[in-house]
């Protein structure tokens, strides 16, 4: 069934989708990188098939050629003992090579989960994994490496396989460092709450964003492997005589300096020369794989004037299925936690749409994101608790083990940061389809476009072969509503969703939500601080200020007898009401910051009505029946 779309601006719709040239067209685009992987390649290639392409054994001596440069028998001259040294290169590269191989894969193994594991996990697994990788790097690599040559003497590979293990918490590092940034992305909240597993994400999300690092990290790490190998040969430390290893052969260049250099110019050039191509075929790489998902910056989001209410929302029904109760989040200041918003309750119904308003700074998203449980890292839930169904769950820890997609799932004010850059809509879809319903590829791109189609998306296969900055700002929430919807939750958490958008797409997402909400019977908390918006699609409202609840009703009672002074205030700055012409009534003041509120009412700097008693005590939430609720001195009477 496809949606009608309220007068949506489809220019980017309408745009053909950009082919993005493949991983290997971006990199054969860099000449430099190119020609220093064909040169690797070439090396690597050369020195594995040394005993067919070597013109000679490798210890075969030609005394009468001895340390003779290049000629026509010799390509690149031979030794003091007349061994031809092409030959001893190609020989002695694939012990140099392996060596340094065995150091990045241990260097791979070892450091590449643990600063996953800090990166993604953070907190005491963050710790933990600091002091041992801290520990591991204060350890001196040389005399550790001596002392393993001591225990088992000339094994170079055993060598450099400890010296991978000593060096991989320079990866761990850069891999954590990269994975804290990405765990704190809005996408990587979105896809938890909507139900994927860590692994998942780790996978689609985490590690795409993290290869260009690791190839550079790792093609740094081969580089010095090469040296340090090379290193330990020139000292005799490395694989004995006859058998030639690229150090050795630049240790008897260094010997007959004097007398033949020559000797020391492809010694020591294909040492060089091999250590710059990797570092500068990793560079190319690194930027090959950035360019798959760096797209040009989303266009800025225009932020305009609601659309006039659209008559009456759909009547709420059935039982409660989601409630927040005793909520209190802080953030760590100097001097301790400080709370923003305290003991925030609600509950919502399904088929209800709760709105969430009060002004900028009043604590409207902290509250909705402690409900989802994708509060930012620095945030702490002091108490609180979140039943969802019946079943209550700790809100201190991040409602661990209630059932995200299927659940709650989450959508958020800027839709194209909660969308993984470097994944078109197509798999972003398919995962979460796949995590709740266990379609197979196909099947869940098939699904996937079928929810695209219910979301009022016009041509779903094209979107889902598009990224996300190549969607609009109302394509690309559609898009999160889907994903949102695709586990078909019970409640829906909207933080702001059409904040960012121009009117009359927000006019297109509010009419989705209004039906998904009927037809699905979603239970939708929907943060705003719009009265338009709260008009157009609410059925209750709570409205908050400095951290506190200070008032729930329905809509209509809220619109027609609003009980909390700061309330009717809202509602007499409300743009939307005002008459052409009129002088609209602003508020006076700001939102005190939480470490202003005072003992007493927190509104009461404010306050046309305010008598020395709001200032005397904290005033409670006084409960007035039915869905009526208000925090104000004057409760009832407050008429
Ligand atoms: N990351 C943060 N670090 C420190 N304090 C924060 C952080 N995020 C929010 N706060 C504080 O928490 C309080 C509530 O913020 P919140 O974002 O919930 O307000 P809001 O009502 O949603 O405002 P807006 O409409 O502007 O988003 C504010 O005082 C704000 O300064």
């Amino acid at each position: 069934m496809t949606k009608a779309l309220v007068a949506e601006p489809q220019v980017r719709a309408q745009a053909p989708v950009t082919r993005r040239p493949g991983l290997f067209r971006r990199f054969a685009r860099k000449p430099l990188p190119v020609v220093s992987a064909l040169f690797l390649l070439l090396v690597i290639v050369a020195c594995v098939c040394a005993p067919l392409l070597a013109p000679y054994p490798f210890d075969d001596t030609d005394y009468v050629n001895a340390s003779s440069g290049p000629s026509g028998v010799h390509l690149l001259g031979t030794d003091t003992l007349g061994r031809d040294v092409l030959s001893r290169l190609l020989f002695g590269g694939v012990h140099t090579l392996l060596s340094a191989a065995l150091t990045v894969a241990f260097a791979f193994v070892a450091g590449f989960p643990l600063g996953m594991l800090a990166g993604y996990r953070g907190g005491r697994w963050d710790r933990a994994i600091g002091w041992c990788t801290d520990g591991l790097l204060a350890l001196p690599p040389t005399i550790f490496l001596l002392a393993v040559l001591a225990v088992f003497p000339h094994d170079l590979n055993i060598a450099m396989a400890v010296f991978g293990l000593l060096i991989s918490p320079a990866l761990a590092k850069v891999v954590r460092a990269v994975a804290l940034g990405v765990r704190q992305e809005q996408y990587i909240d979105v896809a938890r709450v909507s139900g994927l597993g860590d692994l998942h994400i780790v996978r689609a999300h985490v590690v795409s964003k993290l290869a260009g690092a690791v190839v550079v990290q790792l093609s740094l790490i081969g580089g010095v492997a090469i040296l340090i190998g090379s290193g330990l040969d020139f000292l005799g430390l490395g694989p004995q005589p006859p058998t030639p290893t690229w150090g050795t052969m630049v240790s008897d260049a260094a010997e007959s300096l004097h007398q033949h250099p020559w000797l020391l110019v492809p010694t020591g050039g294909v040492l060089a020369l091999v250590v710059l191509a990797l570092w500068f075929a990793g560079d190319g790489l690194r930027d090959s794989l950035a360019e798959r998902w760096m797209g040009p910056p989303p266009s800025a989001a225009r932020r305009r004037m609601p659309a006039p209410p659209a008559g009456p929302p759909t009547v709420p029904s059935g039982p409660e299925v989601f409630r927040l109760a005793g909520l209190t989040v802080g953030f760590e200041r100097a001097g301790g936690v400080q709370p923003v918003v305290e003991d925030v309750a609600l509950a919502i119904a399904a088929g209800e749409i709760v709105a969430v308003l009060g002004e900028s700074g009043c604590g409207k998203s902290i509250t909705a994101r402690a409900a989802a449980g994708v509060l930012p890292p620095a945030a702490h839930v002091l108490s609180g608790t979140v039943t969802l169904d019946g079943t209550v769950h700790d809100a201190r820890r991040g409602g661990r083990g209630m059932p995200r997609g299927n659940g709650v799932s989450v959508i958020l004010q800027e839709p194209v940061a909660a969308l993984d850059p470097s994944l078109p809509v197509g798999k972003i879809l398919a995962g979460s389809i796949r995590r709740h319903t266990g379609a197979g590829r196909a099947e869940a791109r098939a699904l996937a476009a079928e929810v695209l189609d219910k979301v009022g998306m016009p041509d779903p296969e094209s979107v889902l072969r598009r990224y996300p900055h190549e969607l609009s700002g109302g394509m690309a929430q559609r898009v999160c509503i889907a994903r949102a919807l695709a586990g078909r939750p019970k409640v829906l958490i909207a933080d702001e969703p059409t904040t960012a958008l121009d009117v009359t797409v927000q006019a297109g997402i509010l009419s989705l939500l209004r039906d998904r909400q009927a037809e699905d019977d979603l239970a939708i908390l929907f943060v705003t601080h719009d009265w338009g918006v709260v008009a157009d699609v609410a059925t209750r409202c709570v409205v908050m200020y400095a951290g506190q609840v200070v008032e729930t009703a329905s809509v209509d009672e809220l619109f027609t007898s609003p009980r909390h002074p700061y309330t009717r205030a809202l509602l007499a700055a409300n743009p939307t009401g005002g008459a052409p012409g009129e002088r609209l009534a602003t508020l006076p003041g700001r939102v005190p910051r939480p470490e202003e509120w005072p003992g007493g009412c927190r509104f009461s700097a404010r306050c046309p009505l305010a008598t020395p008693d709001c200032d005397a005590a904290p005033v409670p939430l006084v409960d007035l029946g039915g869905d009526r609720a208000v925090r104000c001195i004057r409760g009832e009477a407050n008429v």
